[in-house]
């Protein structure tokens, strides 16, 4: 299971940019990561986004269904989330940017994070 937060403020979501490895550089996603093993998902996304960015997250909705991730027999299962305590820094990525909703199709995402995506600019659109 790999786990990724969708992290919402004022309206915009932070995408960040893959540092590593070289396949996947310059592509898209949530932050987040691999689930360990006994570990609830959430608890896995509240890891990884202090890890990662530097900030503790509340989990909120889930954002459209599991994704199948290619040759691996895992899936990708996105959550919202919103800003608790930190200022996110690319501790682990190449950079951070906040997108509007309308932007977020415009990105390069990881291709599982695709469908995903679409869900959410559609959730956040039809909120706004
Ligand atoms: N974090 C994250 N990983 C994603 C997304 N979409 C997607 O296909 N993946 C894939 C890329 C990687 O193969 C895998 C997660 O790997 P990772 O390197 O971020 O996870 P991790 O921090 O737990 O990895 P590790 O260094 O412990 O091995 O899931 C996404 O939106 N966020």
């Amino acid at each position: 299971m790999i786990v990724g937060a969708a992290i919402v403020r004022d309206g915009l979501v932070l995408a960040c940019e893959r540092a590593t490895p070289a396949e996947v550089a310059g592509r898209w996603e949530f932050p987040g990561g691999k689930v360990e093993p006994g570990e609830p998902d959430e608890a896995a996304l509240i890891r990884e986004c202090e890890e990662e960015l530097g900030v503790t997250i509340k989990v909120g909705e889930r954002v459209g269904t599991d994704v199948p991730l290619g040759t691996r027999t895992a899936v990708l299962r996105v959550w919202q989330a919103t800003l608790v305590d930190g200022e996110p820094a690319p501790l682990e990525h190449a950079s951070l940017r906040w997108v509007a909703p309308t932007d977020l199709l415009d990105l390069d995402w990881l291709p599982a994070d695709q469908p995903i995506v679409a869900d959410l600019a559609r959730e956040l659109g039809a909120a706004a």
